[in-house]
């Protein structure tokens, strides 16, 4: 049976009405959800560290701030929105000492719960809503009056409105405006890290940086690689997501869908199948998340070595002078806030 899609006509706010949410962090999915709800008509607080370089942001936004523990006394709903490895530390220290039955935690991703690196207590709700997308990306469709499909999964429903309370949430987000999905927090984290590592982020990246690198070798321009195997792979991948593989076929010449259907599975052939299963495997075994928690202990090293050597790719100085010359390409400010994480 096709799993049931929750849409606008299934999602109200009243869950929310009265309540005051408060959203721990505000970087990539605490800004979109914090500014979402509230342009939705939620009462939204944030809590961050004394020093934290996000203060001034969240302010500038007119948003409240206080420190993490005053917030999460002040609330009735509260979104765990710092990186899942700095999760256990804010959750021990400032969280957890003022959860009281009746409040409800929220997470965007299930890592935290599901490798078990906190223990949460049984009296209140545990929940999650976790957008499909990049929290800037969340944000932005949102202002364009579109959303990002989401997910809820319920792991503890200690007061028994544990799904009414997520999927306000994810109406609040915009998330009901794409399609909101109910899962389990086990296989939102699975699924969820097989994509970023395989197809979304790891895979793509470096099938990217592998065709750019095989044409320089033969000796073309970084130009031409670069248009060729970044440029045109989003306005590709713009017609898959409108049409599916099927519907970006309709618009490719006939040459390209031979060499597609043709060549395309010769290079994603099956040994790459067998690598993407062991990857999962690793993920379901716990494996990946205990060498990754390990990384974020022993000083992130390996972790840096490989962004700074990501960043020094030829392909990013190609691509950033020729998206310069595309005005209409929007400008990200990310400037100062890639790598070196501690
Ligand atoms: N990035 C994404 O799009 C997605 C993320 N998720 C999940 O959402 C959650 C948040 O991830 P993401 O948005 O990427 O996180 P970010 O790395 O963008 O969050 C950084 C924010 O957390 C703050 N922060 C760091 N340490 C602390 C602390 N000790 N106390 C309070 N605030 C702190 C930072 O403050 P400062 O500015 O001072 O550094 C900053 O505001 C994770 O569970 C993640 O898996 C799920 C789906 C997609
Ligand atoms: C944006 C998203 O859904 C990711 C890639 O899984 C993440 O950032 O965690």
């Amino acid at each position: 049976m096709p799993a049931k899609i929750y849409t606008e006509k299934d999602a109200s706010l009243a869950p929310l009405k009265g309540k005051t949410c408060a959203v721990i962090g505000f970087g990539s999915q605490g800004h979109a959800h914090a500014l979402n709800l509230k342009e939705s008509g939620v009462n939204v607080i944030i809590g961050l560290y004394p020093g934290s370089k996000s203060r001034k942001v969240a302010e500038e936004k007119g948003l409240k701030v206080y420190d993490t523990a005053e917030a999460v006394k002040k609330a009735d709903v509260i979104f765990v929105a710092v990186p899942d490895t700095k999760i256990p530390d804010v959750f021990n220290k400032d969280i957890k000492p003022n959860l009281v039955k009746g409040k409800t935690l929220l997470f965007s991703h299930g890592f935290a719960i599901h490798f078990k690196t906190i223990t949460v207590p049984a009296d209140v709700n545990v929940i999650m809503v976790a957008p499909k997308g990049p929290g800037h990306i969340v944000r932005r469709q949102y202002t364009e009056g579109k959303g990002v499909p989401a997910l809820i999964a319920i792991y503890q429903n200690a007061d028994k409105q544990a799904k009414k309370i997520a999927l306000a949430w994810a109406h609040g987000i915009g998330g009901t405006r794409g399609g909101v999905l109910e899962t389990t927090f086990k296989e939102e984290t699975e699924t969820d890290l097989f994509g970023e590592q395989t197809v979304l982020c790891g895979g793509t990246s470096a099938l990217v940086q592998a065709g750019f690198e095989v044409l320089v070798e033969a000796g073309y321009s970084p130009e031409m690689a670069y248009f060729e195997c970044l440029h045109e792979l989003k306005l590709i991948v713009d017609l898959m997501n409108e049409s599916g593989i099927a519907g970006m076929r309709f618009s490719i010449s006939e040459t390209a869908k031979w060499g597609d259907v043709k060549v395309g599975p010769k290079i994603i052939d099956k040994s790459v199948k067998k690598r993407m299963k062991e990857a999962l495997k690793d993920i379901q075994t716990g494996k990946f998340a205990k060498e990754w928690v390990r990384e974020t202990k022993t000083g992130y090293k390996k972790f840096n070595k490989l962004l700074k050597d990501g960043e020094k790719h030829p392909i990013e100085k190609t691509g950033a002078r020729l998206r310069s010359l595309m005005p209409w390409i929007k400008k990200r400010d990310i400037k100062g806030q890639q790598a070196s994480y501690s």
